[in-house]
């Protein structure tokens, strides 16, 4: 990883500035409205959850972040410079690979069948830092180490390895390009939860040491409890609710917040049956 001493990096500054942030599919009476002009901002060195149920934005957002999706209407800004439009050019798309990464559920389908791990990192790094010979070994080595990979796993195949070895394949693989901002779409979620315990202290551990900043996103408010300081809150492509994690998650003052978070099972919760300490079954079911 870079030389960049925590202290560089984290500072209240916004490193991700989104204002007006709107994105529609299809034209006409076909046209349905993914994001709806949302806006929020990413402190350097900070960790952004955003929630919300399936289909109210989430991943539309990250993907316009990443610059795999043009904005319909709205602004990015990172690190200060404006990223709105994807970067088309080779050298753009580089620079914006060593700038923001992003991580989904399942790296598997993104990771080639024949490659061994050591040189799928490999590739990243040269492709970036054109490291070469003993020098590119040594970074691999390193980048495993970061995230729990051996020697072993890395002279393996990603069918030989375990659904959270290869997610750790996959953050290495992102951490390799030295981002600023990691975007993890619900990167965990896929994990038993020891494993994903593990990935998320290693998370919290990459950041401290790194300062480099996240955006986390998950259905799981236990999850995003313990790896963001903000979160936003989105349904139906708008932001509904902003603030510090803990703020929002102990305190929510919209519905759907609190919706959503007496929504995760808790002793006594029964499918199906609505009382008080049981609110209700699907989470959407008594709102507009
Ligand atoms: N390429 C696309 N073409 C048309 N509609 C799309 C496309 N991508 C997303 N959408 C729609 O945009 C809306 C938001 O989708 P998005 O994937 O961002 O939601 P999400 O909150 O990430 O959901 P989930 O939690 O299920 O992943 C959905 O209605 C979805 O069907």
């Amino acid at each position: 990883m870079s030389a960049t001493p925590d202290t560089a990096r984290t500072t209240t500054a916004p490193v991700v500035s989104v204002e007006g942030l709107r994105k529609t599919f299809g034209r006409g009476r076909k046209e349905s409205v993914a994001v709806d002009g949302i806006g929020f901002e990413l402190r350097t060195g900070g960790s952004l959850g955003i929630v919300g149920e399936s289909g109210s934005g989430k991943t539309t957002t990250a993907r316009m972040l990443i610059g795999l999706e043009q904005p319909t209407a709205g602004r990015i800004l990172i690190g200060g410079a404006d990223h709105t439009r994807p970067a088309r050019r080779i050298k753009d798309l580089r620079a914006r690979g060593r700038l923001i990464q992003i991580v989904f559920q399942d790296p598997y389908t993104s990771l080639d069948r024949r490659q061994k791990i050591g040189d799928c990192l490999g590739e990243v790094v040269h492709l970036h830092f054109g490291l070469t010979g003993a020098a590119l070994k040594t970074r691999v080595r390193d980048l495993g180490e970061l995230v729990g990979l051996h020697e072993r796993q890395l002279e393996s195949l990603p069918r030989e390895l375990s659904g959270g070895q290869r997610q750790r394949v996959a953050i290495a693989r992102a951490l390799a390009a030295e981002p600023e901002i990691l975007i993890l779409d619900e990167a965990v979620s896929a994990l038993d939860v020891s494993i994903q315990a593990q990935i998320l202290n290693l998370l919290a551990d990459i950041r401290e040491q790194r300062g480099i900043s996240y955006v986390f996103i998950s259905h799981d408010l236990a999850v995003i409890r313990q790896i963001t300081d903000t979160v936003i809150v989105m349904r139906h492509g708008q932001v509904i609710e902003q603030g510090q994690t803990a703020d929002v998650l102990d305190n929510p003052h919209d519905p759907y917040t609190r919706l959503l978070r007496d929504s995760v099972p808790h002793p006594g919760w029964q499918p199906g049956i609505t009382t008080p300490q049981n609110p209700h079954t699907p989470i959407t079911e008594n709102m507009p």
